[in-house]
């Protein structure tokens, strides 16, 4: 019997999602979530799709290696066990993989050291990554562990888009550049795009616009990335959900000089306390709407700016790509908020661009148009899973070996 299950790990700073696939026929096992980790008020919600009720426990988990240990009791628990000989791989995002990897890697010691170096420049993301594969390997270590990283999509962009306009060989010294984020969303619903309009992903360019709590716009020429909102972190670029986006690197030296914040108070304000809770105290676009269906001057002012923000990246990506076939919008904003999408494209019918009223109302997990018959450029709102690609990506790399 050939192993035919994969289980991805998704660790973010205090989180860890993950899911259980059979890649036969791409099915979902379990699904799960773990918050706040290394907090007194952990919890871990766990999802079995093969029958039984969801649960959930409560009370601190005190790292990624204890939270991981729960994951794999509670698979335990539905008999889907990490001791399982149906696992055929582990497939682990790893956000920051540099100028190195370009595609998805079977873990090894030396890939290891690689996402190691790297922490300075992803302090938030890389080591909560590591901690999850080193977990894994503990647990499994007969098994393949594929790191599949969020920068490898946007290694195609020429040297004129990753590059920064600063002295070339400080820059190289400490390998500052534009590394890009969110690649596996960018690649997966740039792909789906091309899908839905009955074409190749050769033939088309589309903006894709990844909106979630961390957002990132990007430009795909033909199936490649050609530029990206995100740079050297996932700091630059849109407003989110509570980091700022662009801003004139002076800012900085301002706060530090002026407001006699340390760098590290900086950087927690700009990653942490700016976006939307920074401007309105809300970061989720559900409160922020019933607030200015109610009123609240505040939270209207913080969604025109986040709107501000989107339409520039549109119009910057329309001009870097010459031809647009579609613009797509994906995760938790861009798949479930009408007012975000209409705002964003409105005025642009002079682009070719407009979004239809009554097919933006539609909701829905598929992929769909919401643009008019007539209009010249397509817009699309299309689902993103980076789950299934990264298990996807895994399984073909590692699972055939098994
Ligand atoms: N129905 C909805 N309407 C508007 N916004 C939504 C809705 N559902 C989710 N969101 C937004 O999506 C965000 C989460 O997006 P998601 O892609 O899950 O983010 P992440 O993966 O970064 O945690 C929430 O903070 C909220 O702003
Ligand atoms: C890289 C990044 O911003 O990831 P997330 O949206 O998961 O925070
Ligand atoms: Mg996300």
């Amino acid at each position: 019997m050939t192993a035919t299950r994969v289980l991805v790990l998704n660790s973010g700073s205090s989180s860890v999602k993950y899911q259980l696939l059979d890649m036969s026929d791409r099915s979902r096992l379990a699904v799960g979530l773990v918050e706040r980790i290394g907090e007194e008020t952990s919890r871990l919600k766990h999802t079995p799709l093969t029958g039984g009720d969801e649960r959930e426990r409560t009370g601190p988990i005190a790292d990624h290696e204890a939270a991981l240990k729960a994951v794999a009791e509670e698979l335990a628990a539905d008999g889907l066990g990490l001791d399982s000989p149906d696992l055929a791989a582990i497939g682990h995002r790893v956000v920051h993989g540099g100028k190195h990897f370009t595609a998805p890697t079977v873990v090894d010691d030396a890939v290891l050291a690689e996402i190691e170096r790297l922490i300075p420049v992803a302090p938030l993301h890389n080591p909560a990554n590591l901690t999850g594969i080193r977990t894994a390997q503990a647990l499994r270590p007969d098994l393949p562990q594929v790191a599949v990283f969020d920068t490898a999509f946007h290694t195609t962009m020429p040297e004129s888009a990753a590059r920064y306009a600063i002295d070339v060989e400080t820059a190289d010294r400490h390998r500052v550049r534009r590394y890009g984020f969110h690649g596996t969303s960018h690649a997966y619903v740039s792909r789906a795009t091309a899908e839905l309009l009955g074409k190749a992903p050769e033939e088309v360019n589309v903006i894709v616009l990844h909106l979630g709590n961390g957002a990132s716009a990007s430009a795909v020429r033909g199936g490649k990335c050609v530029d990206t909102s995100m740079g050297l972190t996932p700091l630059e670029g849109l407003v989110m959900g509570t980091r700022s986006g662009d801003l004139d690197p002076a800012v900085i030296f301002h706060l530090a000089r002026v407001g006699g914040l340390s760098v590290d108070e900086i950087d927690s304000l700009l990653n942490k306390k700016s976006g939307l809770v920074g401007l309105c105290g809300d970061n989720d676009m559900r409160e922020i709407r019933r607030r200015i269906d109610e009123g609240d001057e505040q939270a209207r002012l913080a969604f025109d700016i986040y709107i501000h923000r989107l339409k520039k990246y549109i119009g910057a990506y329309y001009a870097v790509l010459g031809r647009v076939d579609a613009v797509a919008f994906t995760a938790g904003v861009g798949e479930n908020a009408a007012p975000v999408r209409e705002a964003a494209l409105a005025g642009l019918e002079e682009l070719g661009l407009a979004v239809d009223g009554d097919l933006n109302a539609v909701r829905g997990d598929e992929p769909r148009l919401i643009s008019p018959e007539y209009a010249r450029v397509k817009v699309a709102v299309v689902p993103t899973d980076e789950e299934l690609e990264i298990a996807t990506q895994t399984y073909a790399l590692a699972g055939k070996n098994n």
